[in-house]
């Protein structure tokens, strides 16, 4: 899709096709809705990125929860966004070792246990084992520096959702 049809679109037809480019979080979507026409697809993340940033810490909280953990129960429930399904399998979490499946649910829920929110990180740009590996180091970090971090995964992961709905001339991947 062209950015002129992004920006001729009502807001109905604006928050069906990008409503879910940050996972669970229509809000996005519908805040940023204000700052059309949009030059282009960089544009728009610059403005869902920027919304994410002036939320309070209990929003940025609230966004982190609303992602389903990776390979947990709504993946193993079939119960997934199509967006999350995707990235999920691409990361390899389909298919993973028994021990490996454990190891994982055991690293999330301490995860969440601590910080209490899921460990988020963009699936599409990390293999399995950098998910493993990034999931244990980032667990002993401050509450405050997991915001940050988990927040800027969903940027990447929402700054590539953007990019498989809106045609692009080489905008880089952030
Ligand atoms: N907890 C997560 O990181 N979830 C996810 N990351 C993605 O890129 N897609 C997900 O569903």
């Amino acid at each position: 899709m062209q950015m002129s049809e992004v920006n001729a679109m009502n807001y109905e037809e604006f928050i069906a096709v990008f409503g879910n480019t940050v996972e669970h979080c229509s809000l996005c979507a519908a805040a940023v809705w204000r700052y059309r026409p949009f030059r282009d697809v960089r544009h728009l993340h610059d403005e869902i990125c920027k919304f994410l940033d002036d939320l309070p810490l209990a929003g940025r909280e609230g966004v982190l929860r609303s992602h389903p953990d990776l390979a947990g129960r709504l993946a193993k429930e079939g119960k997934l966004t199509q967006e999350s399904q995707m990235e999920q399998r691409a990361a390899g979490m389909g298919d993973l070792t028994p021990k490996e499946s454990t190891d994982l649910a055991i690293l999330n829920f301490s995860y969440r246990e601590k910080f209490g929110f899921p460990f988020v990180i963009c699936a599409r740009r990390n293999k399995k084992e950098a998910i493993m590996e990034g999931l244990k180091t980032r667990l002993n970090n401050s509450l405050e520096v997991e915001v940050e971090k988990g927040l800027e995964e969903v940027k990447k992961i929402c700054s590539l959702r953007l990019l498989d709905l809106v045609e692009h001339e080489g905008v880089k991947n952030r």
